[in-house]
């Protein structure tokens, strides 16, 4: 395509040749480990109506009013533990990631694919980051929320963005959105070589705890698929590891307020693990493709300690997939599946092993 076919459209600043682009969202955290930055980003968070499914006229005063004086500081104050000279390691690692995936994708299909990531909450927004795509010429978009397990709480909400986003395009791109990867073969065998390198290296604990982030139990009484989800990938795992029920066991964390949520909770097990003899107990988090404070503050800190408290002597947390090249190889096929049909750019691609030649 001549690039002034382009120009006139999308702006100045596109490069015509990416016309797919790829759009990882993750949750988003605060710019900085205070209180007064983590009330904005909290404010937003809990004010989701796909993460507090409560009537507007009960929730708002409770979250104005009590939550987001009371929270903000805590929650800085747990931030503060694992914040890096680089910054928060979720928006570290989720970046790491997308540069990583970026290459892989451009020397896979030989085409300057273009990988952009997204925050739900905070910066960079879902929608400044898609209108900066079509600005580059972005004309078919993949959308991938780095969330294994679907719930109407995490990918639901990323679904939302991406549809209030559209409202405002004159030309939409073509879309396609990843439900989930719970299943997924080339993520399951990520999950378990990661696991297996942790073994070799440090040895094998008793029991493998898989920790997923909770949520509600109302949501999934009312047709939230997540809990089964997490299930699944925990079946995956053992037949993959060749663990039974009783030594990859399955708890949930992160319980916000006093409703009941997704049992067992993850601190209630690591103290009932301690108390029944369990000494050395490995915790995998699986519903995170990338560390953040609920694994590093919450499983690597706060249940290390209850678990110790409790008689255990190690708890030895796996590190989420992050930017390894597992991760990076399982995404990049999960991807290019979902991207079938879509043209390699014809300005651009190069002929490449599989295409032409005398292969049947
Ligand atoms: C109160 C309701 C919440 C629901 C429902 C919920 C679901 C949910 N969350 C994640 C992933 C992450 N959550 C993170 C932090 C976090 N989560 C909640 C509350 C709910 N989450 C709060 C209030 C916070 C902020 C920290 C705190 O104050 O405790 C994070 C980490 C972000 C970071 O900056 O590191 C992630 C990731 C999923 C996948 C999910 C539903 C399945
Ligand atoms: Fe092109
Ligand atoms: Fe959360």
């Amino acid at each position: 395509m001549p690039r002034s076919y382009y120009t006139g459209l999308t702006g100045p600043s596109h490069d015509p040749s990416a016309q797919t682009g790829v759009l990882l969202v993750n949750l988003g955290t605060p710019v900085a480990p205070t209180a007064r930055a983590v009330r904005p980003y909290l404010a937003e968070f809990l004010g989701d109506p796909r993460v507090i499914e409560y009537p507007r006229w009960l929730w708002w005063p409770i979250l104005h009013g009590v939550i987001l004086r009371l929270r903000p500081a805590r929650s800085a104050h747990a931030y503060a533990r694992i914040w890096t000279a680089e910054g928060s390691p979720l928006r570290v690692g989720s970046e790491k990631l997308a540069e990583g995936l970026q290459d892989k994708l451009r020397r896979d299909r030989g085409e300057p694919i273009r990988v952009a990531l997204a925050m739900r909450y905070g910066e960079p927004s879902v929608r400044a980051q898609i209108e900066q795509l079509q600005r580059e010429g972005v004309r078919r978009l993949l959308v991938l929320p780095l969330y294994p397990q679907y719930s109407a709480t995490s990918t639901g909400s990323v679904i939302d963005a991406v549809a209030d986003t559209l409202k405002h395009l004159r030309w939409p791109p073509e879309l396609r959105i990843v439900n989930d990867y719970h299943d997924d073969n080339d993520h399951i065998e990520a999950l378990a070589l990661s696991i297996e390198r942790g073994w070799a290296v440090h040895g094998r604990g008793e029991k493998l705890l898989l920790s997923f982030h909770g949520i509600p139990q109302r949501y999934v009484d009312a047709g939230d698929p997540y809990f089964n989800q997490c299930h699944t990938t925990a079946r995956l795992l053992r037949a993959r590891l060749g663990l039974d029920e009783s030594r990859l066991v399955v708890s949930f964390q992160s319980r916000v307020g006093r409703e009941p949520w997704l049992q067992p909770y993850t601190d209630a097990t690591v103290r009932r693990l301690a108390a029944e003899g369990i000494r050395r107990l490995d915790v995998a988090c699986p519903g995170f493709a990338v560390d953040c404070l609920e694994t590093l503050e919450e499983i690597a800190m706060q249940n290390r300690d209850f678990f110790t408290a409790a008689g255990g002597e190690t708890l030895r947390y796996i590190p989420a997939l992050n930017d390894s090249p597992e991760q990076v190889n399982s995404l990049a096929v999960l991807i290019q599946r979902h991207m079938q049909g879509w043209p390699a750019c014809a300005a651009t691609a190069t002929p490449h092993h599989g295409y032409g030649g005398k292969s049947a």
